[in-house]
């Protein structure tokens, strides 16, 4: 079963053109262009090692951190390359905050990892506009009922499941337009993966999100459009029926099928 929603294609979130990236002499990005569509959950899909992580962290400018990484080519967001050199990366990275594979709550209590972003960035003042900030944004992660009570505990003291979805709310407490999300269910247990599916689902109203994803079936659950990653390039990009039902080239359909990866 796939889904089935209706895209606005005009809307466009982000849109790479010509995007290469190497690390030291090893080309990982090799010349790709796709347009991520607003309010739509986008799965990238395809072999280990084939440039998923990768792409997924050019969109928010991560691989600023690896030291071998040069990127060339453009990523438009609001008409501007998030490449350019002028660009704040610490304003992009709050428009296009990240979740990752494995659950990673700040040393602080549970209300602390959300609030302490939104503090930083002066979103919220006082005490009182952060407690409502911490309550819709654990709503919107879906965790609010499990913690309202002990919102002063250490978030590390949560489950796996819960950890993962601490970090969603910390994600989005700062109101990004993008949420990017790498394998962020690999870690957990089929329930946990579950919640954080249904949540993607539900947070795409809001937001625009990018997932890497392992899981096929995954993909088919939640993303509206799966891009098919293969040794650095985008062999196959569709809306993620298309993809998985009538897949227009041989590479794509093993894939899918399991005949290699
Ligand atoms: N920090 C790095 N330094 C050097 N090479 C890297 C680095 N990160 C990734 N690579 C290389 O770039 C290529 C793409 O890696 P990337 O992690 O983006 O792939 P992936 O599709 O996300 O893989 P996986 O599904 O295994 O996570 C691989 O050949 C990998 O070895």
């Amino acid at each position: 079963m796939t889904r089935n929603t209706k895209v606005d294609h005009d809307s466009i979130s982000l849109s790479a053109s010509d995007l290469n990236l190497w690390y030291g002499d090893h080309q990982a990005l090799k010349s790709l262009s796709m347009k991520v569509y607003a309010n739509t959950v986008t799965a990238l899909i395809g072999p280990s090692g084939c440039g998923k992580s990768t792409f997924l962290r050019c969109l928010n400018r991560m691989n600023d951190l690896i030291p071998s990484a040069r990127v060339e080519g453009n990523i438009e967001m609001d008409g501007r390359n998030v490449n350019s050199k002028d660009m704040d990366v610490v304003a992009l990275r709050r428009r296009v905050g990240m979740v990752f594979q494995n659950p990673n709550p700040f040393p602080k209590s549970i209300f602390e990892n959300v609030a302490y972003a939104p503090r930083m960035h002066d979103i919220v003042g006082g005490r009182a506009e952060q407690e409502e900030l911490v309550e819709k944004a654990l709503r919107d992660a879906g965790l609010w009922d499990e913690v309202k009570d002990k919102l002063h505990q250490p978030g590390t003291s949560l489950s796996g499941g819960q950890q993962q979805r601490l970090c969603i709310a910390r994600a989005v407490a700062l109101r990004p337009d993008v949420i990017l999300m790498d394998e962020p269910t690999s870690a957990l247990d089929p329930i946990s993966t579950a919640t954080i599916e249904d949540l993607m689902v539900r947070l795409r109203e809001e937001f625009t999100i990018v997932v890497v994803t392992h899981n096929m079936q995954q993909a088919a659950r939640v993303a509206d459009y799966t891009s098919f990653f293969h040794l650095g390039e985008i062999i196959e990009y569709n809306d993620t029926t298309t993809l998985f039902e009538k897949p227009a080239t041989r590479k794509a359909e093993d894939y899918i099928t399991g005949r290699y990866g």
